[in-house]
């Protein structure tokens, strides 16, 4: 029996196309394992496969192609190995490489008929998204966060693009917050880790990525009054392995700081003050307690409890770092110690910290386990979602191989509904989407000779009719408009432009045309002719009116702004997502509020009276 009997009944028509086709998978993580085998065993003709990374022991429990023989090998290239003997008979070409380097350039996504990311970085997936749009090359996107995922077809001109909708930018806590007016446990645990930890044991808390220092004249005497604080307690340091030492850093960070805080009393107008601790009461109370409390991990500790933790896990680092100092080599930098999830010492010192500061704002006070997740920035990746979501892909590219992208469907696989898989209709691209909704062509240019000159005159103006009202952009930035012409008679070249560089040109006239982007072709051109080919003329219609914008919600407790930005598909979430509730995994998940009742062409399966094929009727 021909090993294929199966598929080629179950796909149809669709069975010479999808065999005869050649697609690109971005990503052989744990999405990326799922669909090169989904793909491998549907029969796809050629696929090629693009990986930067290395396996990591950590990989192995759900990325399935890659076993421990094959640590430290490319992910790509053991990918391609594994998943050929699925199927001798499709071809993979494995890349291991960046796909933003320069050799996977427009021409070379336009040899794909479909593209499918598998990534776990939104700059990587935008990066695709824009080269599938100037190769005007379908995209399936997908991502995964725990039990919720998503899918998501992009084609350009037909749907939105993974930019029309604005993407969440990491959030960082404004330093007040967490320095001064906590109102959540994850502010209190990054306080405990980036601030109170670093001060005591590592680097200042200045160098912290989550903090945000900006000033302002609301906040500059209040950060000045930290700055000040946070130099009062480097200098405790200095007598760490004094008996003295738990005291001196109890007192300056639980008692006189918050007293200092209390103290002002605009602040607390419309919040609960905080209430300060006192060392004496509660090494009094922590003495039953002992530090052995801190084996429970699941159980949330007392006050008391938590302050035996604090001060045996502050004596086990001190000792730690006394030992290293010892040791050190002088006239190196001196050593440090940093937060790691995994190292009890540091955790137990960070989640008894956390939860004390809690204490004394009024905020609910977390398990050492729920602390671990929230400040290990850890959603655990789930096979069976990323199995899942590989799946949904693969239906999702049916689709657009029949050209019924009428069909197609953004699907969100989620754990919060009652239904585990909803779909919505595509939505059209968004005006004004500056990748998606700007036109797009190549131009030939000579590298030898082509100058900005001969761009914006040559063929700008007179070939594509801009008037005096324009500007041309590389991706570095502005290189030309009215009031910026130094640049014109410089050559491409020596403005950093070169072979598949990207130009953008902005109509600046009134009612204005669509952006325009150009990708440069470097080519030798006669010298009789022009330096700058237009091989194609675009079309450029009238820049759409954008309808006026709901501006996203800031976030009342950090001023963030927050937006529902699709899945980002990371299993280890950023300190801003940290203590994600499921509402907020909901949102970024950008999951339906209600569940999309089933629709006439949802995707049916029908069991195959003919020897147990299923035959996927959509
Ligand atoms: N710019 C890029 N070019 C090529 N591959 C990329 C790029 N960015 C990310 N990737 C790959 O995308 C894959 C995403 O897979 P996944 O989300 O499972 O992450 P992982 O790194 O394998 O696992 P984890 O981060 O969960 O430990 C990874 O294998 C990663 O190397
Ligand atoms: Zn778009």
């Amino acid at each position: 029996m021909a090993r294929d009997k199966y598929v080629r009944q179950s796909l149809g028509s669709l069975y010479s196309t999808i065999k005869e086709s050649r697609v690109l998978m971005v990503g052989a993580g744990g999405i990326g394992c799922e669909l090169l085998k989904n793909l491998v065993l549907t029969g796809f003709g050629e696929i090629h496969v693009v990986d930067l990374d290395t396996i990591d022991l950590s990989n192995l429990n759900r990325q399935f192609l890659f076993r421990h023989e094959h640590i430290k090998k490319p992910k790509a290239l053991v990918a391609k190995e594994s998943a050929s003997k699925f199927n001798p008979n499709v071809k993979i070409e494995a890349h291991h490489a960046n796909i933003k380097d320069p050799q996977f350039n427009v021409d070379w996504y336009q040899g794909f008929a479909l593209v499918f990311n598998a990534l776990d970085n939104v700059e990587a997936r935008r990066h695709v998204n824009k080269m599938c749009i100037a190769a005007d090359v379908p995209l399936i996107e997908s991502g995964t966060t725990g039990f919720n995922g998503q899918v998501q077809v992009i084609k350009r001109g037909r749907s939105e693009c993974y930019d029309c909708n604005v993407k969440e930018t990491p959030k960082t806590f404004p330093v007040c917050t967490i320095r001064s007016t906590p109102s959540q446990p994850i502010h209190c645990i990054v306080w405990a880790k980036s601030y109170l930890f670093s001060e005591i044991f590592g680097i200042s808390e200045d160098d912290a990525p989550e903090l945000d220092h900006t000033e302002n004249s609301d906040n500059a005497n209040e950060i000045a009054n930290l700055r000040e604080e946070a130099a009062a307690l480097k200098r405790i340091r200095e007598s760490m392995g004094s008996e003295d030492f738990p005291r001196l850093v109890f007192e300056k960070v639980f008692t006189e700081d918050i007293n200092r805080l209390r103290s002002m009393e605009d602040m607390w107008k419309m919040r609960k003050p905080p209430e300060a601790l006192d060392f004496n009461k509660l090494s009094h109370e922590a003495l039953g307690a002992g530090p052995a409390v801190a084996q429970q991990d699941q159980t949330t500790w007392t006050l008391a409890e938590n302050f035996a933790v604090f001060a045996d896990s502050l004596k086990r680092l001190s000792d730690r770092l006394e030992e290293l100092k010892a040791i050190a080599d002088t006239g190196n930098a001196p050593p440090i110690l940093t937060f790691d999830k995994d190292d009890a010492d540091t955790l137990d010192f960070v989640a008894a910290s956390a939860n004390m500061r809690s204490h004394i704002f009024g905020i609910d006070m977390r398990s050492k386990f729920d602390i671990k997740q929230m400040a290990g920035n850890i959603i655990p990746a789930i096979a069976t979602t990323n199995a899942m979501i590989a799946g949904l892909c693969v239906l999702q590219a049916f689709r657009v191989m029949r050209e019924d992208l009428a069909k197609a469907k953004m699907v969100f696989l989620t754990h919060s509904v009652d239904r585990i898989i909803t779909a919505e209709p595509l939505q059209p691209p968004k005006p004004g989407c500056p990748v998606c909704g700007v036109a797009h062509t190549k131009v030939i240019i000579d590298p030898s000779r082509a100058t900005l000159q001969d761009l914006v005159e040559g063929v700008l103006k007179p070939e594509l009719g801009y008037g005096e009202e324009l500007s041309v952009s590389s991706e570095a930035g502005i290189l030309y408009d009215p009031e910026l012409d130094d640049n014109l008679s410089k050559k491409l070249s020596e403005l950093g432009l070169k072979a598949d560089s990207f130009i953008t040109v902005v109509d600046d006239e009134d009612d204005p045309r669509v952006d325009l982007r150009l990708s440069i072709v470097e080519q030798a051109l006669p010298q009789d002719s022009n330096s700058i080919v237009l091989p194609e003329k675009p079309e450029l219609g009238k820049k759409p009116v954008p309808p006026p914008t709901e501006a996203p919600a800031a976030d009342s407790q950090t001023g963030t702004v927050s937006n529902g930005a699709p899945v980002a598909g990371k299993r280890k979430r950023d300190v801003d997502e940290v203590g994600l509730e499921d509402e907020q995994i909901r949102k970024r998940g950008k999951v339906p509020e209600q569940p999309v009742a089933a629709q006439d062409d949802d995707i049916v399966f029908l069991g195959d009276p003919n020897g147990g094929a299923i035959v996927i009727d959509d």
